[in-house]
């Protein structure tokens, strides 16, 4: 895998060959080196042409392919083919512009001669660059909505960036967001693509450590930029701090499968303001399915909601609040409204289920292995986040007994993009509390017929508890 390079901007002097200040490329001069990633050095440069000057200014990417092994020389012009197409077929304002690409002719420099350039439009610094002095909320709340566009322009145009990282967020000399480097971006076919084994470690989402390596390589979905997603979210506001606790990526890595298992909670910076908090948790789900549902699309929207409409949402949250508290004062009163038969909390007529994972490895294995385990939900209308697992894991094949179905839950897509946001009450295989927990219907391939869920079963979360479970969470 390839590892994360320095900080963006700043440029290793016993890197490769560099291009004299002065040089000609195609209709360009080249300035000075103003960034370097593991395949190429980036140039500030300008037009030939006198008459040219007054353009926008440009940066050269410029990617040699002399020396390389065959497959790395493949690789980096697969890398720059992949960048022309996305450039070529997916030009949006939060994209950063590709006005060309060439070939590079210096036979006085053997080792860049034969390079690959691409010509773009200059940014004036990386996100990774202003991310060094503090960001406040208005203005992290902006370079946030600027990602998402992009990231929702790309999603919608069928690509999955792969590489999202502040080294690869720029900002243009307009101070907007200019999502960049495209070099490993994968055009989806259907719900996926697949890419090679690579990737920046603390970017990875936890099922890219155990995807397994096919022919083609290893699956990836837009969930996998929404991760990413989640932890530029995080750096924005802790001053580029990972949400993840450990001295390396590889540490790092290892604290993600943590918390994947339910292992390890997810802790966010305090810096993290409420509503980002959320944001981040909800892109940082531990599970392609539990993240499916909040798409870059989505995610705009969300953040859209906030902006426009906040005093309608602080309004619905004092309703909700109030009609928690009512119905809390009257349980108090008068004892619980409904109950459910037994301590379990799963009564008569419940209906013994089948566990289904929908990820094929999974399915042979009897070894109860952590990669194969599944969760179940405290609160089937929160996000399905770490925090709101039950620490009882079930694996394919589990039987378990169900009671009621609940609809309109926080929406869950599986490993073969099934979705559904309907939950079933199922009785924890080994008592203890809570006794019951929840698992969304897509985890199982069993209708039964159940009752609609009703009454005090939702476990007690403030501003939630008597809620209509068919309303959408609002947060
Ligand atoms: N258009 C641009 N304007 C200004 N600076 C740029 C531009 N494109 C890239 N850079 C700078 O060059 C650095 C390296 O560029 P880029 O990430 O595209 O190279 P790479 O070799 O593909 O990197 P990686 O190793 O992440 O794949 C960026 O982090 C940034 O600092």
């Amino acid at each position: 895998m390839r590892m994360s390079h320095g900080p963006a901007g700043s440029w290793d002097s016993d890197g490769p060959e560099l291009l004299p200040r002065g040089h000609r490329v195609g209709d360009w001069i080249v300035d000075e080196p103003i960034g370097a990633g593991g395949w190429a050095t980036v140039y500030a440069a300008h037009p030939a042409d006198p008459e040219g000057q007054d353009g926008p200014p440009v940066a050269l990417k410029v990617m040699p392919t002399a020396g390389l092994a065959p497959r790395q020389a493949r690789n980096v012009a697969e890398s720059a083919r992949r960048e022309v197409e996305l450039g070529r077929t997916a030009r949006h304002p939060r994209l950063v512009r590709l006005l060309g690409s060439l070939v590079l002719t210096a036979p006085d420099r053997p080792s860049l001669d034969g390079a690959i350039v691409l010509v773009m439009e200059r940014a004036r610094c990386t996100l990774r660059e202003l991310l060094r002095s503090p960001v406040d909320e208005a203005e992290g709340a902006r370079l946030i909505t600027g990602i998402c566009e992009g990231l929702a322009h790309l999603h919608r145009s069928g690509w999955v960036h792969t590489d999202l990282k502040p080294e690869n967020i720029l900002i243009g000399e307009d101070g907007e967001v200019r999502l960049s480097d495209f070099g490993f971006a994968i055009e989806l076919s259907g719900t996926h693509g697949f890419s090679a084994p690579m990737g920046t470690f603390d970017y990875l989402p936890p099922e890219r450590w155990n995807e397994p390596l096919g022919e083609q390589g290893v699956r990836v979905r837009p969930t996998a930029d929404i991760w990413a997603l989640g932890i530029v979210v995080h750096e924005v506001f802790a001053s580029g701090a990972p949400p993840f606790p450990g001295a390396t990526p590889t540490a790092r890595g290892a604290a993600v499968r943590e918390y994947a298992e339910g292992r390890l909670p997810l802790r966010l910076d305090p810096a993290v303001p409420e509503f980002w908090r959320a944001f981040a948790a909800d892109c940082l789900a531990p599970t392609h399915a539990a993240r499916a549902a909040h798409t870059a699309e989505r995610l705009l929207d969300r953040i859209a909601a906030r902006t426009t409409a906040p005093s309608r949402r602080r309004l619905r949250r004092a309703v909700r609040r109030s009609a928690f508290v009512a119905l809390g004062l009257g349980a108090a009163a008068g004892g619980l409204l409904w109950s459910y038969a037994g301590p379990g909390g799963v009564g008569e007529g419940a209906v013994r289920i089948r566990v289904f994972n929908a990820e094929r490895g999974c399915q042979d294995r009897t070894d109860r292995a952590p990669e194969c385990s599944l969760g179940l939900a405290v609160d089937p209308m929160r996000p399905y986040t770490a925090e709101n697992v039950v620490p009882t894991r079930v694996w394919h094949g589990d039987l378990l007994d169900a009671d009621c179905r609940l609809p309109g839950g926080q929406p869950i897509v599986d490993e073969e993009d099934r979705g559904s946001s309907v939950w079933l009450r199922v009785r924890l295989p080994r008592a203890g509390t809570p006794a019951t927990a929840w698992l969304p219907e897509v985890r199982t391939r069993d209708r039964p017929a159940l009752p609609r869920c009703a009454g005090p079963a939702y476990p007690a979360r403030p501003g939630l508890t008597g809620m209509d479970p068919g309303e959408p969470d609002a947060r």
